[in-house]
């Protein structure tokens, strides 16, 4: 049987479900998360999505084919277009500028995901850079239909972090995680049982690190 994305989840489903079912996921949903809270993660997201957008970059350089160009410049598009901008809005809304944003210091969950990304992509290949992004990008779209799909979860008006949920579940986020799995299932199809459990120890990693980043912003640390 070939290998495909599902089977990376598979493998560490404890995890996988701690990070798409996180306390900060469920009251973001309900409308009940600290605005403190949502602020510090905001704050700490744009920082992150800095190094990720770096993250894509190198994708980019790394990738043999044109398709493959393709596939990490969508990436990269998305921070810099859609994503960035709710975070400079959130964050205009709160009187913090992006100057001051970009001065910010980088908490430790900040530090730690962004660069083991970096860190895996250079010493790796592209295959390995993917799979250490994919839980970001396959995530956030689960997430998003995750909390759809309860009944507690908070439309509209009422919920002031309502903008985050609609930007995760809008056909452009949807369609990108997607693409991404269908480019993982395509190369995970010819790779040996040895390398899917490298690659399986990358993705454990990095869905671990995600669960770090929602502690980060619910316990407020630095
Ligand atoms: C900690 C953290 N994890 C994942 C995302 C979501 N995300 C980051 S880059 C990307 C792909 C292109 O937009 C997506 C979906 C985030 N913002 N912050």
């Amino acid at each position: 049987m070939p290998y495909q994305f599902e089977d990376l989840k598979k493998h560490c489903p404890t995890e996988w479900r701690d990070y798409i079912e996180h306390s900060f996921v469920r009251q973001l949903g309900n409308a009940s998360l600290a605005a403190e809270a949502f602020q510090h993660y905001l704050k700490q997201d744009y920082l992150f999505l800095i190094q990720f957008a770096r993250a894509f970059a190198l994708a980019a350089y790394k990738s043999p084919t044109l398709s493959d160009l393709r596939q990490a410049k969508d990436g990269l598009q998305a921070i810099l277009d859609t994503e960035l901008d709710l975070h400079i809005q959130y964050c205009n809304e709160w009187g913090i500028s992006e100057d001051e944003l970009a001065n910010l210091p980088e908490a430790r969950a900040t530090l730690a995901y962004t660069r083991y990304v970096l860190d895996t992509g250079n010493r790796g290949d592209l295959l390995d850079l993917h799979v250490a992004l994919s839980p970001c990008i396959v995530g956030y779209g689960e997430i998003a239909n995750w909390l759809n799909d309860r009944a507690d979860t908070i439309r509209g008006e009422a919920n002031p972090y309502d903008a985050w949920i609609s930007m995760y579940e809008s056909d452009e986020f949807q369609d990108a995680m997607q693409a991404e799995i269908r480019w993982l299932d395509e190369r995970l199809a010819d790779v040996s049982p040895a390398r899917f459990e490298q690659l399986t120890r990358i993705f454990r990693d990095a869905t671990r690190l995600e669960i770090d980043f929602w502690d980060m912003g619910l316990n407020l640390s630095d």
